[in-house]
């Protein structure tokens, strides 16, 4: 399945009366890996849950491929920063949920989530219910199981924020290898400038005044951009910094 173009067009995103962006502009293209930071309480996680088909906007339009989100599918995975694992089930069996849906018999689904559980380095863990895994591990099973649906888009809200930095190395690799081989559009949310800078095409930083800065990420990204994001990062009042 080919990545899905995702786009915020003037879109007012909230919680009842309570706007948290207003008339955003966004595009991510189909295929490219889009980092977005921005400080807290910006709207990066509501953003994700309106791609997400999780929240509906309440003006403009969000879309995937160019038709409006009416709710959430499997074409668009989710990684949150908190455990959205099924508490009941195994470790193995939470792994096997989007298998299923993608069509795989029954009996290839066990070995083939125990093989995710594997490359994220949980092939000890498959038996374990949510609870009797580390926060770290949690958010392990969660990549796996994103990974596992082969979906079009992924949307990652700090997906990686518990690991420890040599974990975090050895997931980002992963990521980027299982993408190389079965290409997905991405955005992710991360508060990391270098995690930002290593993995993304493309940088947003969200203000409170919608996109502060919008930049390609080069090859070898140099100085300058690090001190644009941060600059943007550190820029309270939301003005535009270029
Ligand atoms: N379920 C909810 N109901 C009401 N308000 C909410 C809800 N979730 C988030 N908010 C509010 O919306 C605003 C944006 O929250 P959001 O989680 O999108 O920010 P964020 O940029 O992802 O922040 P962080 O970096 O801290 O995760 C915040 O003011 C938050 O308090």
């Amino acid at each position: 399945m080919s990545p899905l173009s995702l786009r915020a067009e003037r879109a007012t995103l909230g919680y009842g009366d309570h706007a948290v962006c207003t008339g955003l502009d966004l595009d991510v293209r189909a295929g490219e890996f889009l980092v977005v930071a921005g400080p807290s309480g910006c709207g990066k996680s509501t953003l994700l849950r309106a791609f997400a088909g999780l929240l509906r906007p309440s003006g403009g339009a969000v879309t995937a491929g160019g038709e409006t989100i009416t709710g959430p599918s499997p074409d668009r995975a989710l990684v949150f920063q908190d455990d959205a694992l099924l508490p009941w089930r195994s470790a193995r069996r939470n792994v096997e949920l989007p298998l299923a849906i993608r069509g795989v018999p029954r009996n290839a689904r066990r070995a083939e989530a125990a093989e995710w559980l594997a490359r994220v380095g949980l092939a000890d863990a498959v038996r374990r219910l949510p609870r009797q895994l580390s926060g770290g591990m949690r958010q392990r099973v969660q990549l796996a199981r994103a990974l596992a649906g082969r979906p079009r888009a992924l949307l990652m809200d700090e997906p990686f924020g518990a690991l420890d930095a040599q974990t975090r190395a050895a997931m980002q690799r992963l990521l980027l290898d299982v993408l190389a081989d079965a290409p997905a559009t991405v955005v992710f949310v991360t508060h990391d400038v270098d995690e930002a800078l290593l993995l993304g095409d493309r940088v947003v930083v969200l203000g409170r005044r919608g996109v502060a800065l919008d930049a390609d990420v080069p090859a070898a990204p140099d100085d300058t951009l690090r001190a644009r994001v941060l600059a943007a990062l550190g820029a309270r009042t939301g003005e535009e910094v270029r």
